[in-house]
């Protein structure tokens, strides 16, 4: 994010301030702008930075075995209320053509997708379509739990409960079989 857009909303968040009822030039407060601008700029740092193309690529054996990591931590924000929604993704391809992916570009793509505004359900499909787009795959299925805060700590106040999303190409979505061996592995 260049300079000109931190100050914006360095700017913003002065006035919301304001507006709350808070006096912006409190030195407990006084920074505060600063840091919530240097904190969107991380947090949804995927929106101005670099786009995520690191897909390394290998030769293996593998050419139609599941391969799963899951329990990704990972943290985003809600597009409804910019409040956090936080949880695990579990992502599993099978590979096309002997070629696997370099397993800890998993959670960096993860990542890379959960740096914006988003809702849960297109997060998991854009993770899904990136992984479509730059590897060679006969499928992809990704599940993703987790908590919203604005479903927590404000408005419905339903602090016990979580979000299941799911999303699938290819043969799992085509064929029930490997559906199924995807959902009983994350048991
Ligand atoms: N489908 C989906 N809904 C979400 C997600 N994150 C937040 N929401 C929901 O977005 C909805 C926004 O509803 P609105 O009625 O427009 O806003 P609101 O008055 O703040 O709603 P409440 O949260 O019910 O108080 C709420 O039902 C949230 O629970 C998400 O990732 N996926
Ligand atoms: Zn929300």
């Amino acid at each position: 994010m260049d300079l000109e857009n931190k100050k914006i909303i360095e700017d913003a968040v002065r006035q919301i301030l304001e507006a709350i009822g808070e006096n912006p030039e409190r030195e407990g407060l006084k920074n505060t702008p600063k840091r919530v601008a240097k904190m969107y700029d991380e947090v949804f740092g995927s929106l101005t930075g670099p786009e995520f193309d690191d897909y390394a690529l290998f030769d293996s054996r593998n050419d139609d075995d599941m391969v799963l990591v899951k329990d990704i931590q990972f943290y985003s924000m809600c597009e409804h209320h910019l409040l956090p929604f936080y949880g695990k993704a579990h992502v599993a391809y099978i590979p096309d053509g002997n070629k696997v992916l370099g397993l800890s570009k998993l959670p960096r793509l993860v990542e890379y997708c959960a740096k914006r505004p988003s809702v849960q359900e297109d997060l998991t499909i854009m993770i899904a379509e990136q992984l479509v787009k730059h590897v060679p795959v006969k499928g992809v299925a990704v599940a993703i739990e987790a908590e919203h805060m604005c479903m927590t700590m404000r408005g419905v106040k339903s602090p016990h409960s979580s979000t299941k999303t799911f999303h699938y190409t290819g043969v799992f979505k085509e064929d029930r079989e490997w559906k199924n061996d995807f959902l009983r592995a994350l048991d």
